[in-house]
């Protein structure tokens, strides 16, 4: 009988590792003496200690080559939020994910870290230092909320101690930094076309933005804490800078740091979350006729207008997590890396 070569622990594959949050973890893992398979429908760049796979993530067959020999799985990949695609989130993030559990099952792995987000309990309205024990959103504002609710459960669900598959969750909050694609791109294109002059509410709501890097470190934390005996089995964290801000003060700090303007002119929150739904809804009727991407969608609103900032205080005592930069220094960072964006560039 053919014995099964064990695979070693420092051989780990990340899902989604041609994406933003992605390679800051593949480049961490790197550091830390991982060899390292990424497995992506896009390959976007090229690294020593990094074998690429080109795949979807629903072709178990695709798969299960990157995860020959490994005994970790960073699960990281998803649509964008932006995409607003019901159809591509279920197919990709529930159905994708089946896969995805299947084929590291029966490739041997024994650990899953799944990147999942904040959002899962976020219904548009305040939540004020949540915790991991709020419940799922009942009314989840968008797709692709909906379906991170459903993956969150799929996967944490197959936490199994008996066959030797164990699997944890991290939910982050608000990512930014180099490389972004969404937070900073979207802000200086809404400011280049004039649109960031207003502040939505009464301007005070607090908000976590999470530095990559901290998000990374959690990841990795979670991963390396997460074995049978661990608190961790089976468990989400929320991993954030832990140091709230003002919603419109990250926005403005952002945009000045790049030489634009800071918004300033007030306009009440019912009155623009109206309008941003009945866009919404105008462009959904309009679809088969005329295509326009509202940049004001009601989730952007809700997320402008509420606060929701969470308590990491369960990945600090389970993970030992202490996030590994400031604010401060992660606003800095982040503005430096986007000259190509600044006013007048
Ligand atoms: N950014 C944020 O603020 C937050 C993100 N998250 C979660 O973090 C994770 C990473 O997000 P982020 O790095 O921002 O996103 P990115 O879009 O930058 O990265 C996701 C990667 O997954 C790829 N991908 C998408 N669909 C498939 C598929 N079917 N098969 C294989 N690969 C696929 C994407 O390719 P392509 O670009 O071609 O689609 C992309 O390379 C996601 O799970 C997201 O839900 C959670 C909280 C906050
Ligand atoms: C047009 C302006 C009112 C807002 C511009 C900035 C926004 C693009 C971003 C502010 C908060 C961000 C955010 C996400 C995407 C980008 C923002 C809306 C997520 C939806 C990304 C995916 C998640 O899991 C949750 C994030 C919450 C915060």
């Amino acid at each position: 009988m053919a014995t099964r070569v064990r695979p070693s622990s420092k051989r780990c594959a990340v899902i989604g590792g041609s994406g933003f949050l992605g390679r800051h973890l593949v480049e961490k893992l790197l550091d830390r003496g991982y060899s390292v398979s990424v497995f992506d429908i896009r390959q976007s760049y090229e690294l020593p200690g990094v074998t690429f796979h080109q795949g979807d993530l629903c072709d178990k067959q695709a798969l299960l080559p990157a995860l020959k020999d490994v005994s970790l799985v960073f699960h990281c990949a998803s649509p964008a939020p932006a995409s607003d695609d019901r159809g591509l989130f279920e197919r990709v993030n529930i159905q994708g994910t089946r896969t995805v559990i299947q084929a590291c099952i029966e490739a041997g792995v024994q650990k899953m870290v799944l990147t999942s987000s904040a959002s899962v309990v976020f219904e548009g309205t305040d939540i004020e230092n949540g915790r991991e024990d709020l419940p799922y959103a009942k009314k989840p504002i968008d797709f692709y909320t909906e379906t991170k609710i459903q993956q969150e459960k799929l996967v944490l669900e197959a936490c199994d101690k008996d066959k030797g598959f164990l699997t944890v969750a991290i939910r982050p909050h608000g990512i930014f930094g180099p490389r972004d694609p969404q937070l900073v791109p979207i802000l200086v294109d809404t400011a280049r076309r004039g649109k960031m002059k207003f502040i939505i509410g009464d301007g005070t709501n607090l908000v976590d933005f999470t530095f990559v890097e901290n998000v990374v470190h959690g990841h990795i934390l979670a991963a390396e804490r997460l074995r049978p005996d661990s608190p961790a089995c089976g468990k989400p964290y929320h991993i954030t800078n832990d140091e709230p801000i003002k919603f419109w003060d990250f926005m403005s700090e952002v945009l000045v740091g790049l030489g634009y303007a800071a918004p300033r002119y007030h306009l009440p929150y019912a009155l623009v979350y109206g309008l941003a739904l009945l866009l919404w809804l105008l462009a959904l009727i309009l679809h088969p006729l005329v295509s326009f991407k509202p940049t004001f969608t009601p989730m952007r609103v809700a997320l402008a207008g509420t606060h929701h900032y969470y308590s990491c205080d369960r990945a600090k005592e389970d993970l030992g997590y202490k996030p590994v930069v400031g604010l401060k220094e992660g606003i800095e960072r982040t503005v430096q890396s986007y000259p190509h964006l600044r006013q007048g560039a």
